[in-house]
């Protein structure tokens, strides 16, 4: 066996191809049957249980995991909940196991077992919603393919596939998985998935020799999971799947590499943890010092922990996405990768392409002419035998020549004319060379007949037919020839050329494709859109840059743009890309909107470079040609009618290839964004207040300022309105712009409005305990000490900042979910005030009840609730103004 299966210089990266895979690239297909059992009518259902038991699923593992078991155990299994079991544990010991018959009590425990159920319940729920989102999107666009299963051809899920599986590929497919071919008609793939190279190979099923294959491009009897085929067709057995391929190696990278959004979501989790990490120990050393109960220190530290934990981040992000995502499914928009909506929510820069988007979906086939523009049969009769014959993914051109069969009356012509014409072979179109080769005979001649790019097709051009005759195409001639074609392309007109040569061979090489005959031209009528220039204006109102890039001539690119009100002032082609230093071609990149003659590898340095600017930047394309570039954008997005291969690199898949779509995927984009951002920057700056106070209650008071069970409560009231917060309203203006996503802006956030909470609850912890407690209690604390009143007085003091916090902590979810004034002119959703005023109510009622006593809440006095409404005034009143302060220094809340 070979010593480096695959290590050619154009790989990527580490992993490399199965064994199995490669070991098989050099056996007999016969062999290769034997050893999997595999007859000509493919796999029985035993046979694939067999194999999946033995050799894995075929799917990668992100998706595998997310079970409707992991996700309860994410509900249940948290912090939260662990240290509320803790915490119940513990109190069985203390109140129930260890107590004395007379004072033995449940109830702490009880409270503390229904929480656990209540915050495990509720983020279930929420958990199976997103899930159910989540699996109904990738349901309706899952990728099938071809297989032999029980003696018929049957389309399945790709996840379905099996190791020894027969598959059927054909052009504009992806390669579902690691496979070794068994046949093969003019197969070509495209790599780059796993190269990064972007050169289109020819794969055939023949066995290799020893030592032959030094690098996947040399495996040219191996299809690799995740690469294109771009053209023909072909058999193979499945040889691995899953993790097992070469593509499953690179995908955790991929993963990783590709997602801001986790990264954004990761940065900020760490601010908080920082934070606690180092206020943590200072209240356990303080209280443990202070009061010297040390276990009671420990426990209080760890509520304090839970309480500013922000454990429910992942799941609110979840459910705004989800729920943004689900918003967007009734809007023909499939969003296949959830955290794809955080983009749209922060693109600015939005590249699209050209055909379909600004101009309309079908394309119609208008003039046939020869090179002086008389209509010409001839230049049709080979159009129609070079589209018919090329097994390259086919597009909106070839469909549109390959109509002209459907033209009354002509059904035979074109089938007699197919007839004489026999393929003997073809080299399909690729966007690099950008035409198609086709060599038919014809009686007792060979012809190539090429069709393409006008500029490619007449660099291989030396001679011209005219009405049958031939000439020199040089000087003169060449000049008048193209006054013609550029006239097409000014109307807006896509114009292909024509031409053809006899030759020798009955195959067919690249080192062929020269010294042409020009025949004429196909014009193409691809008419500007008409909702795309109202659709652009919109999106340049939400502050999204369109951008165009485009393979198309720059002629009638320009002319396509100008009448959508696109600036065209700046076109640049992919020759002059090529021609730009590096140092200019970041500026140049940031200038240009119109890009057009640029090749599938310029299409994506484009949008590197636009990242590199710190552009969010979206791709909208549906060919094969858009690919790479699909899956470099933050978001990739295509429509329902692109190849396979392409619809898989996507993040999003439009129903319908319509700008206008787009703007309300904006929206929605921006709508869950807001929420989330809401979420964290609020939770963030009131946990940091508390914090704050929290640090000074401990090292000055000489009990807890709250118990560590008031503690857990309020956070779960918290959390409850939280988990209703993706349901919130968003305010238009916050939907105005692209929003950012980082931990920069949350930092000052935080820095800003928690120090005033603090303020507040200091002032109460001051009243409480020099003022109401002690005039209550008849005497300071210091007083009381050891007598019963002290009891009371600690109880009187919890319960105080229990409500206030409580309050502000509600209040300041209001006051910052929105710049206007909150409630009068921005109201919030139902749920949000549902929670709030229900929760708000209950608990101050709860101080009140029985019930409450258990909780180490007690009732207070009247006056304490004047002073409460005191300091909530007062707290709304200043956080309003440093809510304008704020706006006007940085122009933003959220
Ligand atoms: N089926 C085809 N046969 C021959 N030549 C083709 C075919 N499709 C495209 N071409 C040539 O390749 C060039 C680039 O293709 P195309 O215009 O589809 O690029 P694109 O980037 O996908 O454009 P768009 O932005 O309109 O989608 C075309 O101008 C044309 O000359
Ligand atoms: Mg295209």
């Amino acid at each position: 066996m070979i010593e480096k299966p695959c290590g050619g210089e154009a790989m990527k990266a580490s992993p490399i191809a199965h064994r199995r895979v490669l070991d098989y690239a050099y056996m007999d297909i016969d062999t290769l049957f034997r050893d999997f059992h595999i007859s000509d009518q493919g796999y029985s259902d035993e046979q694939v249980e067999e194999s999946r038991a033995r050799y894995g699923k075929n799917s990668l593992s992100g998706r595998a995991s997310d079970t409707v078991l992991y996700r309860l155990g994410r509900a249940f299994l948290n912090p939260f909940t662990i240290i509320l079991f803790v915490l119940a544990c513990i109190s069985f010991l203390t109140d129930v196991v260890l107590a004395s018959n007379f004072s033995r009590n449940i109830t702490t425990v009880v409270i503390i077992l229904c929480m656990l159920l209540i915050s495990g319940a509720v983020r279930f729920t929420q958990e199976l919603r997103a899930k159910r989102v989540a699996d109904r999107l990738t349901g309706m666009i899952a990728s099938t393919v071809l297989v032999r299963r029980g003696r018929k051809w049957v389309r399945v899920s790709s996840t379905e596939l099996v190791v020894g599986d027969l598959v059927r590929l054909s052009a504009g497919d992806r390669v579902p998985a690691d496979i070794r071919l068994t046949a093969a008609k003019d197969l070509f793939v495209s790599q780059s998935v796993i190269t990064g190279e972007s050169a289109i190979l020819e794969k055939n099923a023949d066995t290799l020799s020893q030592g032959q294959a030094q690098s996947y491009a040399g495996y040219r009897n191996l299809v690799f999971m995740g690469c294109a085929l771009t053209g023909g067709s072909g058999e193979g057995v499945v040889l691995a799947v899953g993790e097992d391929t070469v593509y499953g190696g690179f995908a955790a990278a991929e993963s990783s590499r590709k997602n801001r959004f986790d990264q954004g979501a990761n940065s900020i989790a760490w601010v908080l943890i920082r934070f606690m990490a180092v206020l943590i120990p200072v209240v356990l050393i303080a209280c443990g010092l202070t009061k010297g109960d040390w276990v009671s220190a420990f426990l209080f530290a760890l509520s304090v922990a839970v309480g500013l934990t922000p454990e429910m981040l992942p799941m609110v992000i979840n459910a705004c996405l989800a729920k943004g995502s689900a918003a967007m499914g009734k809007k023909q928009t499939v969003v296949k990768n959830i955290n794809a909506m955080q983009g749209f929510g922060s693109m600015d820069v939005l590249c699209v392409d050209k055909t379909g988007t600004l101009t309309g979906d079908k394309i119609t086939l208008e003039y046939y002419m020869d090179i002086l523009g008389n209509e010409s049969q001839k230049v049709l009769d080979f159009s129609y035998l070079n589209s018919l014959y090329h097994t390259g993914v086919k597009n909106h051109l070839d469909s549109a020549v390959l109509q002209c069969r459907e033209m009354p009356g002509h059904e035979r012509y074109f089938q007699e004319l197919a007839d004489r014409h026999q393929k003997l072979d073809e080299l399909p179109f690729d966007y690099e060379r950008r035409f198609a080769s086709v060599l038919v005979r014809h009686e007792e001649e060979n012809l190539l007949i090429i069709k393409g790019s006008i500029d490619e097709v007449c660099r291989r051009c030396s001679s011209v037919e005219y009405k049958g005759q031939r000439h020199e195409f040089s000087g003169d001639g060449a000049e008048s020839v193209r006054a013609i074609v550029d006239e097409m392309l000014e109307d807006g007109m896509k114009v292909l050329a024509v031409a053809y040569k006899p030759l020798k061979e009955a195959t067919l090489s690249q080192e062929d494709e020269h010294d042409f005959i020009l025949l004429g031209y196909l014009a193409f009528f691809d008419a500007p859109k008409e909702s795309a220039a109202g659709a652009i204006r919109k999106l340049q109102k939400l502050h999204v840059e369109v951008r165009v890039l485009t393979g198309d001539h720059r002629d009638i690119a320009v002319s396509v743009c100008r009448r959508l009100g696109i600036d065209t002032a700046q076109a640049l082609t992919g020759r002059e890309l090529e021609q730009l230093s590096d140092d200019e071609l970041p500026v140049k990149v940031e200038r240009t909107t119109l890009f057009a003659e640029l090749s599938p590898r310029q299409k994506v340095q484009i949008v590197q470079l636009l990242r590199a600017n710190g552009h969010t930047v979206g791709f909208l394309g549906d060919g094969m040609n858009d690919l790479s570039a699909i899956v470099e954008a933050d978001v990739g997005i295509s429509v329902d009618t692109a190849a396979e291969a392409v619809k898989e690199g996507a993040d999003v898949i439009l129903l319908k290839k319509d700008l206008n779509v787009l703007e309300e995927g904006i929206h929605e984009g921006r709508r869950a964004f807001a929420n989330v951002s809401k979420y964290i920057k609020i939770t963030a700056s009131s946990n940091f207040g508390n914090i704050l106070s929290i640090v000074v209650a401990s090292v000055f008071l000489p009990f807890f300022p709250m118990t560590s069970l008031q503690l857990l409560l309020l956070n779960l009231l918290y959390d409850i309105l939280c988990l209703v917060l993706p349901w919130d309203h968003v305010d238009e203006e916050i939907c105005a712009r692209p929003l950012e996503w980082s931990g920069r802006t949350l930092g000052r956030f935080m820095r800003f409005f928690g120090p005033i909470s603090s303020f507040f609850d200091i002032l109460t912890f001051s009243y409480l305990f020099f003022v109401l407690c002690p005039s209550v209690c008849g005497g300071s604390f210091a007083s009381l000490a050891g007598s019963g009143e002290a009891l009371r007085f600690i109880a009187l003091f919890q319960t105080g900042w229990f409500l206030e916090s409580m309050w502000t902590q509600v209040l300041i979810l209001h006051l910052l979910r929105t710049p206007r004034i909150p409630l009068l002119q921005s109201r919030p959703s139902r749920p949000v005030m549902l929670v709030t005023l229900l929760g708000t109510l209950f608990f101050t009622v709860l101080t009140f009840t029985p019930a409450g006593s258990p909780l180490g809440l007690t009732p207070l006095p009247p006056v304490y609730f004047g002073f409460l409404a005191l300091v909530v005034s007062l707290y709304l009143l200043l956080v309003t103004l440093a809510k304008g302060r704020y706006i006007r220094r940085w122009r933003e809340l959220l």
